[in-house]
């Protein structure tokens, strides 16, 4: 009798698992054939396996792409009316004007950086660029959003949690822009479980969880009304505005920050590094900015303000390449079609399909940017007529580092003040020479919607040595 209810179960376990083997197959085919005969989209040029699904993008080459309207990609772009207000709010806070105020603070994380640096100059070890840079970058957004700095400059070897831990979690991006519904389904999991799951989860909540109590302090010190300690942070600027109350809460004014602290790390971290390598890699790069520092800051130790830093040509257009070539995202931008469609080569994009583009395949447009793979800042420099030169307006047009439009980044000015302040005082302090680096440590190897570099290369390594007056 057992017998035969066993077999009974396995026979009706076989009946629906080939039903829905079945059902998934034919499903999946009649998707195909609408998607890549059928649809309004079908009669766009490009791979079909790409017509067919996103998931698995078989031509890196596409410099643009059409696709499927999904729940992941609206999640990615968000409703745009509430991007809009949540934006108002945030922008004042990153006008050049608020910029200026912070310079001091942003000075103090460089001059703690150069201290930090000056252990390495004594010890002549080898010195992690890449990773002091990551701490410099954490210092500074995590003081301009809280008031407070994470302190990571402060780490022996420059270990940074946050910025291992954003890493390792980069990793997963794709399942997450593909199939967003994970990470809610993870998140309603007890914290245990996730843990158990991903380790990373648990530091990713500490960290969420310093946001949410600076947060609640900042809200009651304003409710109490007591005099803020130290300088004017976003969450006191959101606190002021007039965004609507739930947009208040403690739990999406803690989201907010969170967003901040990791659209302002990694990405200023892997332009400095970017900068750097190629910098102390080519002797003529490296003499040509020396020379134009050195006229400007005669003495090791001067100061330009931010203004007069903007004015060194040869600067300018070294942060214009390293931009280029760190991509600021590399994953493709969404944006969703509008009413009125697209029109695209004489095509029509229907309204409320997803288009986008990226950062990589633009600043590696040959006609635009030719020997594209080559540090060259020569390439952004014109005559102005007059025998100066100055920064090609043609060329900047096409550098989408921070990306255009409303969604472009709302923290530009922040990430120019740094990369002008640190890349001039340490190319006006130091002598570097490189160790074990090449160039694979900073070239874009895979797409983990930031750029990452080759598994196993370990950042920009120098050894140091303090410039002569
Ligand atoms: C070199 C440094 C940086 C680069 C290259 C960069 C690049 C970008 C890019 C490409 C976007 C995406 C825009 C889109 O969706 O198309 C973005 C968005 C954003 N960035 Fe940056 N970023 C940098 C530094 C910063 C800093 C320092 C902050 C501020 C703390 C910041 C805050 C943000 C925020 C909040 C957004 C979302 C904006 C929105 O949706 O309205 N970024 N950034």
């Amino acid at each position: 009798m057992a017998f035969i209810e066993r077999s009974l179960v396995e026979r009706m376990d076989t009946v629906l698992i080939s039903g829905l083997l079945t059902f998934t197959g034919f499903w999946l085919a009649t998707l195909a054939i609408y998607r890549i005969y059928l649809s309004p989209l079908s009669k766009f040029p490009g791979p079909k396996l790409a017509a067919f699904t996103s998931i698995l993008h078989p031509d890196k080459t596409m410099k643009f792409d059409i696709r499927w309207d999904s729940p992941g990609a609206a999640q990615v772009t968000g409703p745009h009316e509430l991007h809009r207000i949540r934006r108002t709010a945030l922008n004042p806070f990153f006008s050049k004007h608020q910029v200026l105020l912070l310079w001091p603070y942003i000075r103090e994380k460089r001059d703690k950086f150069c201290r930090r640096v000056d252990e390495y100059v004594e010890t002549k070890k080898p010195l992690n660029l890449s990773k002091a840079f990551g701490c410099f970058s954490i210092d500074v957004v995590t003081e301009y959003a809280f008031g407070q700095s994470y302190n990571d400059l402060d780490n022996e070897h420059f270990f940074s949690g946050l910025s291992e831990v954003m890493d390792e979690l980069l990793g997963r991006v794709h399942v997450i822009t593909h199939l967003p519904w994970i990470l809610s389904a993870v998140r309603a999991l007890p914290e245990w479980v996730q843990g158990l799951l991903n380790p990373g989860m648990i530091v990713v909540r500490k960290y969420h969880g310093i946001t949410s109590d600076k947060v609640r302090d900042i809200k009651e010190e304003k409710q109490k009304g007591e005099k803020m300690a130290g300088h004017k942070t976003i969450l006191h600027e959101l606190l002021e505005s007039d965004l609507p109350s739930q947009e208040l809460s403690v739990k999406r004014l803690s989201d907010e920050s969170n967003i901040l602290v990791g659209a302002g790390s990694d990405t200023i971290k892997h332009t400095l590094e970017v900068a750097a390598f190629h910098i102390v890699d080519n002797a003529m790069i490296q003499k040509t900015l020396r020379e134009e520092l050195v006229a400007a800051m005669p003495s090791r130790f001067d100061e330009l303000t931010w203004a007069e830093l903007e004015k060194l040509p040869y600067l300018s257009v070294v942060i214009q390449e390293a931009l280029r070539l760190s991509y600021g995202i590399s994953q493709r931008s969404p944006r969703i079609s509008p009413k009125e469609g697209l029109q695209y080569k004489g095509k029509l994009i229907p309204a409320g399909f997803l288009v986008s583009m990226d950062a990589v395949h633009m600043h590696h447009n040959e006609n635009i940017f030719p020997n594209s793979n080559e540090f060259s800042p020569e390439r952004w420099l014109e005559d102005d007529g007059s025998g100066s030169k100055i920064i090609s307006k043609r060329l900047q047009r096409y550098n989408i580092a921070f990306s255009r439009g409303t969604r472009q980044c709302v923290g530009m000015n922040l990430a120019y003040a740094e990369l002008y302040l640190m890349l001039s005082t340490l190319f006006r302090r130091y002598e570097m020479q490189l160790y074990e680096t090449g160039v694979d440590s900073v070239e874009l190897w895979g797409d983990f919607f930031l750029p990452k570099a080759k598994p196993g290369t370990e950042g920009v390594r120098v050894l140091m040595k303090r410039l002569s007056e």
